[in-house]
């Protein structure tokens, strides 16, 4: 089977052509394998490409630890990216995912513009908030970003008795300038700090809006492994008209024979 390897700014999946249903996608073990970084071909996630009835495609998403998950955007972006290759799509696409459906957009520059869900409760706590942005997100600030032990620190929120057995993502914050911010993001599923979370950079953007650090509705979002773009419409605390746009680019491709 041919797999596909893609990343957008450097959170990077394995993706399949799975229209034929050739992925035998109860493989716990075997997608955790693929996307191991020594014994696999190595990712955050693995995402397969289905065909749906009423849109250009569905979106299946699993994170690297084999299991299947909530929303991913930056996985969506790259999605859009490959449908493209595949002659699926052209430049525009709607696609159905796990929180419903998602338009797109690549411009010229093969910049993908993914929407995501509309965001309606934002709730903020002493020096935290927590929202869902297609998956859950707690954001919090932090003096000092760059030395900031993310791997340790985000585990123990993760993992906290705020979020139960479901767990969330955790996103540490830092302003740039009014519509600027850093994040670095530990992600549940991988269990550890990745390059960029796509869901949780827009969780970031809506979060810092909703608690008067901007004033701004287009905000960027520094990454580990980039930049990406946010911006949205809001009346009454309801996010609308989410967008997240970044680059998702195409790495390579193997014929790999399960076993
Ligand atoms: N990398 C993703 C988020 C993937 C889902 C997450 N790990 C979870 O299980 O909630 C993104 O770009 O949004």
């Amino acid at each position: 089977m041919i797999l596909y390897k893609y990343q957008g700014t450097g959170n990077d999946f394995v993706m399949i052509d799975n229209r034929l249903q050739a992925f035998p996608k109860e493989n716990t073990a075997l997608i955790e394998k693929l996307c191991d970084r020594r014994f696999g071909i190595g990712a955050d996630g693995l995402i397969l490409l289905e065909n749906d009835e009423t849109t250009n495609f569905k979106m299946v998403y699993y994170n690297s630890d084999g299991n299947q998950s909530s929303m991913c955007g930056n996985g969506g972006r790259c999605l859009v990216a490959f449908a493209k290759k595949l002659n699926i799509i052209n430049n525009e696409a709607t696609f159905i995912a796990i929180d419903g459906l998602h338009h797109a957009t690549i411009n010229e520059n093969e910049i993908v513009s993914l929407q995501m869900k509309n965001v309606s409760e934002v709730k903020i706590h002493d020096n935290y908030i927590f929202l869902n942005t297609g998956s859950p997100h707690h954001v919090q600030f932090v003096d000092d970003l760059s030395n900031f032990d993310v791997k340790k620190e985000g585990a123990k929120i993760r993992y906290s008795y705020l979020y139960g057995k479901p767990g969330s993502n955790v996103n540490f914050v830092n302003q740039i300038s009014e519509n600027e911010f850093s994040i670095r993001t530990y992600e549940r599923g991988v269990e550890d700090e990745t390059l960029s979370c796509g869901t949780g950079a827009t969780a970031t953007a809506i979060a810092v809006k909703a608690i008067g650090k901007t004033n701004s509705n287009n905000i960027i979002i520094n990454v580990q492994g980039g930049k990406l773009e946010v911006s949205f419409d809001e009346e009454n605390g309801i996010f609308t008209n989410v967008f997240l746009k970044g680059p998702a680019e195409f790495v390579f491709e193997v014929n790999y024979e399960f076993n």
